[in-house]
């Protein structure tokens, strides 16, 4: 039944062994992208199409006749048909019998149907050997030769001969094919490119969620109780001065939110005795989810330093600026130098531009090609140590920033304070557990229990239960 050798790499073929026959059914993007590129190299193609016409669009050099008539060309069939379509399949199945039917479909939504394209295929042609391949390259991707996004094909199949033989052909195309078992990895393998970044899902929604409260607190304060109390209108605050509150503050909460599951990760495994207990879920997900909580808050820190670069030259800090010296000289008012206040300001600033390095070398290291540029240790290191270095100096820049005026009670606008007084509860709670935990006598238990001391051996089902940790 096979022409070629099963094992052969592409690479080793010579042309004449290439020359197989390979028939793709639908004329439609994928099939004809798939096709044109096969042909490239080195296949012979055969279309099979409801409307067996040769149209320009499709690649030259193919042949294009009805399904039956191709199906009976090639003993591996590539079905580049819409599953809803795939009905008419079932009168193919005695000429479909015996031979490699591929599965490359996706559909619009996770888990719209009970059962995977794939195995639904099966079904429908009982006597051909399916196998689900290429749905994760797109047929611009195949057309314009950018290949480098996404070179992976996942495949599965219950029939290994026909599964290493859409390997092979995955491979002549240049492509990277990765072996995920049985038909029932299908399901798995037409979920993936419909997921949308499934790990930044969480951290989005949340910061989203941080900026719509803050912004509303800060409107409360800065617009609505100033036009409540004296019909003034502040509502221009909305463009830069409440932004850029909002978003330092999210930073510095999301930055805490990074560090804090590992803190509450510390105190389980101490109250626990032990860290052969699986953390819960959501402690799990959340430890996951750090690296892209700590990029989304390296943005709003960014967008922070813009903000705060333009200060300057705005017109209510201009004018303010001027009316304050003209009424000074008009008063005859003196402003004596504060060296207490410029050493606050200067500080607050220093500590915020620190801190901001920091940030940003954290960003630097989470680069795929420079974090494979450093051993465990040092990515820990920058990761670790300097991440609270940054939190540190993040939240000492609040501080200051805050500095006299910090809880005193003419801030209060009706009882509400600062916001960013609520912002530096996450942040200095943290800080304050974290010293606890590193007091050497908590940090001695901690450090034996990571390296599998157990309080109550006895009691714990141990490793039984896998998870270790972080
Ligand atoms: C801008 C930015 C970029 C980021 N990029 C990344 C990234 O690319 N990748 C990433 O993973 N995170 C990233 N993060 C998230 C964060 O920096 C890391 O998750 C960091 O490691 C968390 O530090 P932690 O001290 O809470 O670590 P934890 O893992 O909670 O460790 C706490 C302490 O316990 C020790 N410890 C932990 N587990 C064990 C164990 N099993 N045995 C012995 N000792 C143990 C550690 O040495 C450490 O001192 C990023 C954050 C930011 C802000
Ligand atoms: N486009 C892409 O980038 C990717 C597509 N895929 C998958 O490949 C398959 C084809 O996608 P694509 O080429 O974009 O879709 P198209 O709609 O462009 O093509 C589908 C083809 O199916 C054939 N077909 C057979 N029966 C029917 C029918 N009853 N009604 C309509 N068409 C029928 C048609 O060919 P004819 O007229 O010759 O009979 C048609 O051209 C889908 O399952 C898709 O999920 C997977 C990865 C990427
Ligand atoms: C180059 C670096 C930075 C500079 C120059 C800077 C400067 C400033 C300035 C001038 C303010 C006062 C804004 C105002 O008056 O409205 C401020 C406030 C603040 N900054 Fe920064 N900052 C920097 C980095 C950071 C970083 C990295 C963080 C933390 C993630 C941060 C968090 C805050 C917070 C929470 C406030 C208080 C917001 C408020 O309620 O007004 N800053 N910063
Ligand atoms: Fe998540």
């Amino acid at each position: 039944m096979e022409k070629t050798s099963t094992d052969a790499l592409p690479l080793t073929m010579n042309s004449s062994e290439k020359q197989e026959t390979v028939c793709i059914f639908g004329t439609g993007d994928f099939g004809r992208s798939l096709g044109l590129r096969m042909l490239q190299c080195g296949y012979s193609i055969v279309f099979g199409s409801r409307n067996p016409r040769r149209s320009s669009l499709l690649p030259s050099g193919a042949e294009v006749l009805s399904y039956s008539e191709a199906a009976q060309k090639s003993d591996i069939i590539i079905a580049t048909i819409h599953r809803e379509h795939y009905d008419f399949l079932t009168e193919l199945t005695e000429v479909l019998k015996g031979k490699i039917l591929v599965d490359v479909s996706n559909n619009l939504k996770i888990n719209q149907y009970p059962e995977s394209n794939a195995e639904h295929l099966a079904q429908l042609v009982p006597g051909a050997h399916v196998v689900k391949a290429f749905n994760t390259i797109s047929a611009w991707a195949l057309q314009s030769g950018v290949l480098d996004a996404s070179r992976q094909v996942f495949v599965c199949g219950n029939d290994s001969k026909a599964k290493q033989r859409v390997m092979d052909i995955a491979r002549a195309l240049g492509l990277t094919p990765l072996d995920k078992g049985s038909l029932m990895a299908a399901n798995e393998i037409e979920n993936y490119p419909l997921q949308l970044f499934p790990m930044w899902k969480a951290p989005f929604y949340l910061s989203a969620v941080l900026c719509v409260f803050f912004f509303f607190y800060c409107v409360i304060r800065e617009v609505i109780y100033p036009y409540v109390n004296g019909k003034q209108d502040s509502t221009f605050r909305m463009a830069i001065s409440i932004p850029n509150r909002v978003f330092p503050i999210t930073a510095l909460t999301l930055l805490a939110l990074v560090y804090l599951p590992g803190v509450i990760a510390a105190i389980l495994q101490l109250y626990r005795g032990t860290k052969y207990r699986r953390f819960p879920d959501w402690l799990d997900h959340w430890m996951l989810c750090r690296k892209q909580l700590g990029l989304i808050a390296l943005g709003f820190a960014f967008l922070h330093v813009l903000y705060t670069l333009v200060i300057p030259i705005r017109y209510y800090v201009r004018w303010t600026s001027t009316n304050r010296t003209i009424n000074q000289i008009t008063a005859k008012k003196e402003n004596p130098f504060s060296t207490t206040t410029a050493w606050l300001n200067d500080s607050f600033i220093a500590l915020g531009i620190l801190g901001f390095f920091l940030f940003v070398l954290l960003g630097i290291t989470s680069l795929p090609s420079v974090s494979n540029m450093v051993n465990w240790r040092e990515f820990r290191f920058v990761q670790s140590k300097l991440g609270y270095l940054t939190l540190i100096l993040c939240t000492a820049h609040t501080l200051v920033y805050g500095g006299k005026r910090f809880l005193s009670a003419s801030v209060l606008r009706w009882y509400l304070p600062s916001a960013y007084v609520i912002a530096l509860i996450i942040p200095c709670t943290l800080l304050v557990i974290k010293f606890i935990l590193i007091l050497p006598c908590i940090d001695k238990t901690l450090t034996r229990i990571r390296q599998g001391w157990e309080r109550n051996p006895k009691f714990s089902d141990s490793a039984l239960n896998g998870k270790t940790d972080i």
